[in-house]
């Protein structure tokens, strides 16, 4: 069995997975406008940085009925859903970027008849398909890059879900363990829970165990004694945003896992397609941290579980130092320590490793050279 489609443009219309139902409830959410989809992001129907910047990318295209400034007002509402998630700021550049060439080719400066607007609609759709093909191809070579590093008999931690729930394509992390089984390799996968929302639990084990893998959830508070017993390997995490020297963003308990694999030495690997590096970032620091609603941590399978007078700390994400990285699995490569800004400004514009690496050494004789 494999994980259903997470995103469905069907009809004109845009059909989200509810992830909030997973595992015990497969339905779709209908989205008829920019606003369904925004609020299916902030709600966490659809969840998963690749997957939320494909979902925006449909939300611009129900827009686009509205012309120029139906687009624009949608471009404007999705990029206020969630502000750690780069690839959905990367997605909606896209669909600005499609919305200006197509003016610039129609030559037409808002105008109101009804097929320009049709002609833009079916323009942006080629935009948003095309968004979320690419994904399907990049993640096939993160799946491949990174199924290298899995030793022929292993056991992975992972966090949170970085699979195809997340990414409308066969994941990242979980894209890399689902293609080291398929390339035979005896993979057994550990899921952290991941409070509050349980998406380790929820959709990576569901995910994993669909796809016939070896999948033991453990609770968030486990994994250290698991690495000390030597029942993990390696870790792999996906990520939200990558700052340009490596520091990376990802579900609130990564950098948890990352001081546990510095502490007893197990490699700590991050997977995530370019559209995820933020090179407008110097460090992680900068990168900015969703807090969520408190109910989130009140509750757990929706029943309370403290009262609402004792206040709560909701932060989505964290942040892990680039140092504590072992290495960043990308469509283009695997990037290693030290995360020069050189190396991820070149993946960042999607050159093949071995391009970025001749780059580096040719930069490298020109300095010299000076
Ligand atoms: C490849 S998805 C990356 C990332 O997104 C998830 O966060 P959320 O479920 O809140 O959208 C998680 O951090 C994944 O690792």
């Amino acid at each position: 069995m494999s994980t259903p489609e997470p995103i469905k443009w069907k009809n004109g219309s845009l059909y989200l997975l509810d992830q909030r139902k997973i595992p015990f409830e497969i339905s779709y959410v209908k989205c008829v406008n920019y606003i369904d989809v925004a609020e299916a992001i902030e709600d966490m129907i659809v969840r998963g940085a690749p997957a939320i910047g494909i979902a925006a990318g449909y939300g611009v295209v129900l827009a686009a009925e509205g012309g120029i400034c139906g687009v624009q007002s949608a471009i404007e509402r999705l990029s206020k859903t969630r502000p750690t998630a780069v690839n959905l700021f990367w997605a909606l550049k896209k669909m600005e970027e499609a919305t200006a060439s197509f003016l610039k080719a129609t030559d037409c400066k808002y105008s109101s008849s009804e097929s320009v607007e049709a002609k833009l609609k079916d323009y942006l759709l080629e935009t948003a398909n095309k968004i979320h093909q690419e994904e399907i191809q990049i993640e096939n070579l993160i799946a491949f890059y990174g199924q290298r590093l899995l030793p022929e008999r292993c056991n992975v931690l992972t966090h949170c879900n970085a699979g195809s729930l997340a990414t409308g394509a066969v994941g990242t992390a979980l894209g890399i363990i689902k293609m080291g089984k398929a390339m035979g390799k005896d993979v057994r996968v550990y899921c952290d829970e991941t409070r509050p929302l349980l998406q380790g639990a929820r959709l990576s084990a569901w995910e994993l165990w669909m796809e016939g893998l070896d999948v033991t959830v453990i609770c968030d508070n486990m994994a250290a004694f698991l690495m000390k017993k030597g029942g993990v390997d390696l870790v792999i995490v996906g990520a939200d945003r990558i700052a340009s020297n490596g520091d990376t963003a990802n579900k609130i308990g990564t950098y948890n896992l990352a001081l546990l694999c510095r502490h007893h030495g197990i490699p700590f690997y991050v997977a995530a397609p370019r559209s995820t590096i933020d090179m407008d970032l110097v460090d992680g620091e900068a990168i900015p941290i969703e807090e969520r609603r408190p109910e989130e941590v009140r509750s757990f399978g929706g029943a309370k579980i403290f009262l609402d007078d004792i206040s709560v700390w909701n932060p989505a994400f964290d942040i892990t130092p680039n140092d504590m990285v072992s290495g960043i699995i990308t469509e283009v490569g695997i990037l290693e320590k030290p995360y020069k800004r050189s190396i991820l400004e070149a993946a960042s514009k999607s050159l093949c490793l071995e391009e970025i690496k001749k780059s580096e050494e040719s930069i490298g004789k020109w300095r010299k050279g000076r």
